[in-house]
């Protein structure tokens, strides 16, 4: 069975931020996943992981402003500077987050919406994350790269499987990997079965809600008992990330979860 992580930025949401480690906890999740830590010292996110016995699974790197509507900034020739910047810090959270971790060390790099020239775009795109990589490495850690969909997230990027991979070959760096998010890929490609069967060894992450709502499996059109089956059958050894919107108070939509593990 994968191993599920809770995303936190998303679930337990009737908890205060560092309450939700606990939530989780009682719910019975050992991984942890949420989008940024850096509004927290990074010693106290990685007591309240200790306290519950729970492991990081991956977090993000800055992504500039995000209530202002950034979704990453990697694409931007213009924020070159806080681009290197936010991958230090992302390193500094990492030595403590991942500190004695066994397993991958994930770092999600949104490349965000991109402006002006293409040929500059891709050059900006491509250095910035050769830049990353290279740090990450030196840190034992794996980049990330996630496309999103149009519907949710407007002039963005990165948009389908097959744009990242090409970028992730363009990059041309070993600790380069994808992370594919069911939800927004069945909105812009489907043919989910098939994509991860084509590609599971350049997936370093799995993420999971249905569709259209982006709530809870179960809630929509994707067929998660047999998705989540098929990624037994094809031995995937990653994280899944439960990152969708609870319909419902979060305890009260996990019964698919606790179904699939008594099943
Ligand atoms: O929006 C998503 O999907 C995510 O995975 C966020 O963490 C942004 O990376
Ligand atoms: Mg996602």
């Amino acid at each position: 069975m994968p191993k599920y992580a809770a995303n936190t930025t998303m679930l337990f949401q009737e908890h205060d931020f560092l309450d939700r480690f606990d939530a989780a906890g009682k719910a019975g999740f050992q991984f942890i996943e949420y989008m940024f830590p850096y509004p927290y010292d990074a010693h106290e996110l990685r007591a309240k992981l200790d306290q519950n016995n729970q492991t990081q699974a991956l977090f993000n790197l800055p992504a500039g402003d995000w209530a202002g509507g950034d979704r990453g900034i990697a694409v931007q020739p213009s924020r070159q500077d806080e681009f290197r910047e936010g991958v230090g810090k992302a390193v500094d959270y990492a030595a403590v987050l991942y500190k004695d971790v066994q397993g991958p060390k994930l770092v999600n790099v949104l490349v965000g919406k991109a402006e002006g020239d293409e040929a500059i775009t891709r050059r900006t795109v491509i250095g910035n994350l050769q830049y990353a990589a290279d740090k990450f490495a030196d840190a034992g850690l794996t980049l990330i790269i996630e496309p999103l969909n149009p519907y949710d997230v407007p002039g963005f990027y990165l948009y389908g499987t097959q744009n990242t991979l090409n970028l992730i070959e363009e990059v041309g760096r070993e600790n380069v990997q994808l992370q594919y998010d069911f939800y927004h890929m069945q909105r812009v490609e489907g043919r989910l079965t098939q994509t991860v069967r084509e590609n599971l060894d350049k997936i370093a992450h799995i993420q999971l809600a249905d569709v259209p709502g982006r709530h809870q499996p179960g809630t929509g059109e994707i067929n998660y008992p047999f998705l989540l089956a098929e990624l037994d059958r094809l031995n995937y050894k990653g994280y899944v990330g439960l990152e969708y919107i609870p319909e419902g108070h979060t305890e009260d939509t996990l019964g698919w979860l606790k179904e699939l593990k008594t099943s």
